[in-house]
């Protein structure tokens, strides 16, 4: 109900909030006296910059006032970056030299790979400084918007100035907007001053029969129902001087969630969930900053493209926009924009994907290498398939898996139009995996999951998931992320690793998998995911306790960063799946539960006699080849591993029973069919079985695996 409401109230998407992640700079001046709010709205135009090509200019007066949606979440302690933390990278420095307002001389070349350690140097921190971003902002006042290297192309000028110019033009409009709310909001404190130091009245004195007070502000005011919100908040963060005698902080904390249910319109089961997760005031901040869309924001494809090509392209057909943040290298965020920008010769011939900018970040984690073999689990539609073959340089091979065909059909048309041409669509539940592949160097996972990390884009998630829904989703996650783990080659040279995203904030989808993850597959640990902002991942709340190490994991809310909610772990797997593991599909082997996150040294031990690792065939190794895909001769490796294992179990291979599971389902994987091969000359190849090798040489490039000496992309056994 609220929604409509609420929405209602909303102007265009602010930028995207680095105020956590910007480090000062090598070079930055002193702090300059501003006030601390201070922002990019608070910039004015370079006055040098007043000319304009005319195309670009036509700034869009339609913008409504702009929610701010960025309270800065408590005090967690981001790291900081010193001055040695900086790259020496000279076009980083030089770009930096010219930091300005939009940050577009930032802007990188498709040259500039995503490359983690660049990343890494790059001009990111955690700090929770306002005022090291302010210190950005001023410095931006600067001249050079394309600064960093030739800016006295005059073309590039004009197109900067027209950026600039519409840039101006919003952010002066918002700064109007942001005094407008700045004023209401000074309203509002005064009404409330009227109350402040004394204790707010919030409760009812009426209750119902298990003692709740009865309140009816559903049908009354938003007003007084946001100004109740508001007082409920300042109780709970000051409960010992401003609760009510008699009344208990669960008694506030109801009428909370019973106000966040009427205001923003969610179901009392879902915001109940959700309030858990943070303390009342940040809590707050995250169901305003889902009444707000998040910015737009689309990825250079650096297959077809450069960023600073693309964002010149964009520029010139009235595109305002600017680079998405200094932690990527390819992302631009657009403000406006006169053209559709699904519909721009640029979008058609694969130069970007309209992507969030949160989306990057599982890929950022994965951090894929040339030449190697990848696995997307559920990759429908494409946007982070389409950015792993990107990072490769379409060498190597990448898996793009999704259990719906429809979706698939997505995928596939992303990935011709982006120009990707090592990637083999298929269509399997990635239960299946590794029965249908395995030995990957790097699998992600970026789950199915209910979506409360995006409500702001799909509202109907306030009220249409149930219990039950978090009860199933889990489930599958948990299933699914053994199986990503069990198709990982362990032994791969330059890999082994899985990285599990989601975009949803519950502890059920992400921590709890996670944990059940270590718990299951003790050949795995927590690694760093890489990415130079986020939360850490909770290892304790409300009364559940994780593994120490689930703090490496990284957790993205739209109140902090303005993206999407989002989770990000990343596994390296250091030693074969025990034998005795439960797997994916539910199949149960002698499984003996492991009772937590135990790590590396338990890798060895026994039992552990089924190793996911790619099958080697020392004498016939074609390694020069993607791995003589032959089912029959895959069939003898496999019956004699069974037997191996038998005998190392102390079983005479003769005598047991076969393995029904693993032969039935060798069967099945042989008649399993897969929809379209290689994107090789933009023509999908239709219904056809699963051919590696084929589909690599049809390819052309596939030969990231070729690289792989005695690597064979057969069958994994079942086990
Ligand atoms: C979060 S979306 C993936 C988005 C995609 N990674 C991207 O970046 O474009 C989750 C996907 O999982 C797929 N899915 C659901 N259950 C699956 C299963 N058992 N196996 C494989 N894919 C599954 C859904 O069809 C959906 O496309």
């Amino acid at each position: 109900m609220g929604k409509g409401r609420r929405m209602k109230k909303q102007g265009p998407p602010p930028p995207l909030d680095e105020s956590k992640v910007t480090r000062k700079r090598k070079d930055a001046p002193p702090a300059p006296e501003a006030p601390v709010k201070k922002r990019k709205t608070d910039i004015k135009a370079p006055k040098k910059l007043a000319k304009t090509n005319g195309a670009a200019v036509v700034a869009k007066t339609k913008a409504k006032p702009v929610k701010k949606v960025a309270p800065q979440p408590p005090s967690d302690d981001e790291d900081s970056f010193s001055d040695d933390d900086i790259s020496d990278d000279a076009d980083l420095d030089d770009a930096l030299d010219n930091v300005n307002v939009t940050g577009l001389d930032a802007l990188g070349s498709a040259s500039e790979s995503e490359d983690l350690d660049e990343l890494n140097a790059d001009d990111f921190g955690g700090s929770d400084d306002a005022d090291d971003v302010m210190d950005s902002d001023e410095e931006v006042q600067k001249v050079g918007m394309w600064s960093d290297d030739e800016d006295e192309d005059d073309i590039e000028e004009k197109l900067t100035a027209a950026n600039i110019e519409g840039l101006s033009r919003k952010l002066d409009m918002e700064r109007a907007i942001e005094e407008a709310e700045a004023q209401a909001e000074l309203e509002e404190a005064q009404m409330q001053t009227n109350i402040a130091g004394e204790r707010p009245k919030v409760l009812e004195d009426d209750e119902d029969e298990e003692g709740r007070p009865i309140t009816n502000l559903e049908t009354q005011d938003l007003g007084l129902l946001r100004t109740r919100l508001s007082d409920t908040i300042r109780v709970l963060d000051d409960f010992k001087n401003l609760g009510e005698e008699g009344r208990s902080r669960a008694e506030y904390r109801a009428q909370l969630l019973k106000d966040i249910c009427s205001y923003y319109g969610y179901s009392h089961f879902l915001a109940d969930k959700l309030l858990d997760l943070f303390p009342a005031r940040e809590a707050f901040a995250f169901f305003e900053a889902n009444e707000t869309p998040r910015p737009i924001v689309i990825r250079t494809n650096t297959l077809r493209s450069h960023r600073r090509e693309l964002a010149q392209s964009l520029i010139n057909r009235g595109v305002q926009l600017e680079p998405v943040g200094k932690w990527s290298k390819v992302g631009l965020q657009i403000f406006d924009s006169q053209v559709p920008l699904g519909a721009t010769p640029e979008y058609l011939a694969g130069h970007y994907i309209l992507q969030a900018a949160s989306s990057f970040l599982p890929v950022m984690a994965l951090a894929p290498q040339e030449h190697e073999r990848v696995l997307d689990m559920a990759a429908a539609p494409g946007g982070k398939t389409t950015h792993i073959a990107a990072l490769m340089k379409n060498t190597g091979c990448v898996f793009a898996n999704d259990a719906s065909k429809d979706r698939a059909k997505g995928l596939i048309g992303n990935i011709h139009r982006l120009g990707v041409k090592n990637t083999i669509v298929c269509n399997y539940s990635a239960l299946e995996f590794p029965k249908v592949m395995g030995g990957f160097d790097r699998v992600l996972l970026d789950a199915p999951c209910s979506g409360t990390g995006v409500i702001a884009k799909d509202a109907s998630v306030k009220t249409n998931k149930t219990e039950q829904d978090f009860m199933k989703l889990p489930h599958l996650q948990k299933q699914l992320i053994l199986a990503a783990i069990d198709s990982v080659d362990h032994a791969s040279k330059t890999g082994g690793y899985i990285v599990y995203s989601t975009c949803s904030v519950t502890i059920e989808e992400n921590e709890q998998v996670v944990q059940y993850a270590l718990n299951k597959r003790p050949n795995v640990k927590l690694v760093e995911t890489g990415l130079v902002f986020g939360k850490e991942g909770f290892t304790r709340i409300g009364g559940k306790i994780f593994h120490p190490s689930m703090k490496l994991t990284r957790r993205y809310y739209p109140h902090t960063y303005n993206v999407d909610g989002f989770f990000v772990a990343k596994f390296k797997k250091i030693g074969p799946t025990p034998a005795n593991a439960v797997l994916a599909n539910g199949v149960a082997g002698n499984n003996k539960s492991q009772s937590n996150g135990a790590k590396s040294n338990n890798a060895q031990q026994e039992g552990e006699v089924i190793d996911k690792a790619p099958i080697v065939d020392d004498e016939n190794d074609d390694s020069s080849d993607f791995g003589g895909f032959d089912d029959e001769e895959d069939q003898k490796y496999i019956d004699r591993a069974e037997r191996a294992q038998l005998r190392r179990k102390g079983v005479n291979p003769k005598a047991a029973p076969t393995n029904g599971h693993a032969k039935s389902a060798s069967k099945k994987d042989q008649s399993k069919e897969v929809k379209d091969t290689t994107a090789t000359d933009g023509v999908a190849v239709g219904k056809e079985k699963v051919k590696a090798k084929k589909s690599a040489k049809q390819n052309g490039d596939g030969g990231g695996t070729e690289s792989k000496p005695g690597k064979k992309s057969g069958k994994r056994k079942s086990t």
